[in-house]
C-alpha cells in the first residue's frame, strides 16, 4: 500500500502520474450520464481499447445501458515507481462499477495486437460466455507488432502529396499559446507502416480468431471507430497518412461484412479531447474552437455511445451513409458549425486566443485525462496509487 499527494507532472500534453481518486470519479461521472434500459437477453461483448476514450465509454454505456457481459481489453501500465497509467485506474473503476450492475466482465491487460492475446481472451470467452454478440475495436496505438513476422510498424501523422501548415493549440505554464506547426510530407513507406498499425488488419485478425473458434454468435456486429473531421484538420488527418489507415480501416468493413455469420460496419465518431488526439498537431485547437462554436451541443463520447449502442440493438435505426458507416458525427460536420468554427480559426492571434478558444476547457479536459482537475476530488489529500488489476 502506498498512499501519495500526486500532482500533475509532465510536458505538453502528455503527464507522467495519474490520480487514481480523479480516475474513479470520471468513471462515476461516465456512468451517471447512462439510463438504463431493460433488455430481455444480455449481449456478450468485446471490447478492444476499454481503458479510455471512445472505447471506456463504450463499454461503460454497454455496461449501464444493455447490461452487457464480456470483456475488456486494453494495454495498461502497472504502478511502479511512478503511479499506474489513468487507463488502469479507469478499469479497476469500471471492473467494480460492472459488478454493481450484476454483469460478468473481465478486463485483460495485454497488447491487442498479439496472437498470444488473441488466444487468452478467446479462452475466457469459450469459458465464460460460449461467443460473442458484438466486437467493438476501438485501439488507438503509436506502433504495432505484427507477432507473425516480428516487424515493428510505427505510425506517422504526416502529410501526403504536400507538405502543409496548421495552426496548433500549445500551453506554457497553463496559458495558451498559438503555433504554426509544419506537417511534413509522409514517404510511402511511412504511409505504409501507418496504415499497419491503425488499419483494419488487426481487426481483421480478430473477427478471423472468433471465427476459427467459432464464437461468432447469431447476428454477430463488429464495428470499428473511424474519424473523417473538417477541412481544417484534412490535411494532418483524412487526407494525410492517419486518413490512409482510416480508408484501409473503412474498406475492411466491406471485406470482413462479405463473411458469413459477419456485419462488420465503422462508425464515424465526432472529434473529442482524448489522449489520442490530443497527439495530434491542430486537433486540440480545432476542439476548442469547436467546444467554443457548440458548448454543451458538442457531443461527447457517452452520448454518442450510446447512440451507438441504441442502433447496434435495434432500439434506435442505424444512421448510415451512402458507404454503409454510422455515423455519430453529424453534429460537427453541418455547415453553419463548420463555418463558425473556420472563422474562428482563421481569426485565432495568440494575443486573441483565450478570447476565441475554449483554451481553459481543452487545458482542463487533457488534465482530466489522467485524473487532474476532476470536481469534488481533494488533491491536497495523499490518494491510494497501488490499486490492483481487477480479475
Ligand atoms: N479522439 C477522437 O477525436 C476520435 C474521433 C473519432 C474516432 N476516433 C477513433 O477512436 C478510436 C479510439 O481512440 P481514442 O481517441 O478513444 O483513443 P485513446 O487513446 O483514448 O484510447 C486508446 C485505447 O487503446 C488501447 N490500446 C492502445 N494500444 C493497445 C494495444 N497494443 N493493445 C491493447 N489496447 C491498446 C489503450 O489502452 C486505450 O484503451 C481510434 O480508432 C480513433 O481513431 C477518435
Amino acid at each position: 500500500m502506498t498512499e501519495r499527494v500526486i500532482k500533475p507532472v509532465g510536458r505538453g500534453f502528455l503527464f507522467l502520474d495519474s490520480h487514481p481518486a480523479g480516475c474513479e470519479q470520471i468513471v462515476r461521472g461516465l456512468t451517471e450520464q447512462v439510463e438504463a434500459r431493460t433488455p430481455q437477453t444480455r449481449p456478450v461483448a468485446l471490447v478492444i481499447g476499454s481503458s479510455s476514450g471512445y472505447g471506456l465509454a463504450a463499454t461503460i454505456a454497454g455496461l449501464a445501458r444493455y447490461g452487457i457481459d464480456g470483456i475488456g481489453v486494453s494495454f495498461e501500465k502497472a504502478p511502479a515507481r511512478r503511479t499506474a497509467t489513468a487507463g488502469w485506474y479507469r478499469t479497476a473503476a469500471t471492473a467494480a462499477y460492472a459488478e454493481t450492475v450484476g454483469s460478468t466482465f473481465h478486463f485483460i491487460n495485454a497488447d491487442a495486437f498479439a496472437d498470444t492475446t488473441k488466444a487468452d481472451v478467446l479462452d475466457l470467452l469459450q469459458e465464460k460466455f460460449g461467443g460473442v454478440d458484438y466486437l467493438i475495436y476501438s485501439v488507438a496505438a503509436p506502433r504495432r507488432v505484427d507477432p507473425r513476422t516480428d516487424t515493428t510498424y510505427q505510425s506517422a501523422i504526416k502529410a501526403i502529396g504536400q507538405a502543409a501548415e496548421t495552426k496548433s493549440l500549445a500551453y506554457d505554464d497553463g496559458q495558451p499559446v498559438l503555433q504554426e506547426v509544419g506537417i511534413e510530407v509522409a514517404t510511402d513507406e511511412e504511409i505504409a507502416e501507418t496504415v499497419a498499425v491503425m488499419g483494419g488488419e488487426d481487426w481483421s485478425r480478430w473477427v478471423d480468431a472468433l471465427e476459427e473458434r467459432k464464437l461468432l454468435k447469431d447476428g454477430f456486429t463488429t464495428v470499428a471507430l473511424t474519424y473523417i473531421g473538417s477541412e481544417l484538420t484534412g490535411p494532418i488527418y483524412r487526407q494525410g497518412s492517419i486518413g490512409a489507415a482510416k480508408a484501409h480501416l473503412e474498406a475492411t468493413a466491406r471485406d470482413l461484412s462479405s463473411r458469413d455469420g459477419v456485419h462488420a460496419r465503422t462508425s464515424v465518431n465526432g472529434a473529442a479531447v482524448t489522449q489520442a488526439s490530443s497527439a495530434i498537431p491542430g486537433i486540440g485547437l480545432y476542439v476548442s474552437l469547436l467546444h467554443k462554436v457548440l458548448g454543451d451541443g458538442l457531443q461527447t463520447p457517452m452520448q454518442q455511445s450510446i447512440s451507438l449502442w441504441d442502433q447496434l440493438t435495434g432500439e434506435k435505426p442505424l444512421d448510415l451513409d451512402e458507404d454503409g458507416r454510422i455515423r455519430l458525427d453529424r453534429w460537427e460536420l453541418t455547415d453553419d458549425v463548420q463555418a463558425a468554427v473556420r472563422t474562428k480559426w482563421d481569426e485565432a492571434t495568440q494575443d486573441n486566443i483565450a478570447e476565441v478558444a475554449d483554451t481553459v476547457w481543452f487545458y482542463e479536459e487533457v488534465r482530466r485525462l489522467y485524473g487532474f482537475d476532476v470536481p469534488g476530488v481533494d488533491y491536497e489529500a495523499p490518494a491510494e496509487v497501488d490499486v490492483e488489476w481487477p480479475t
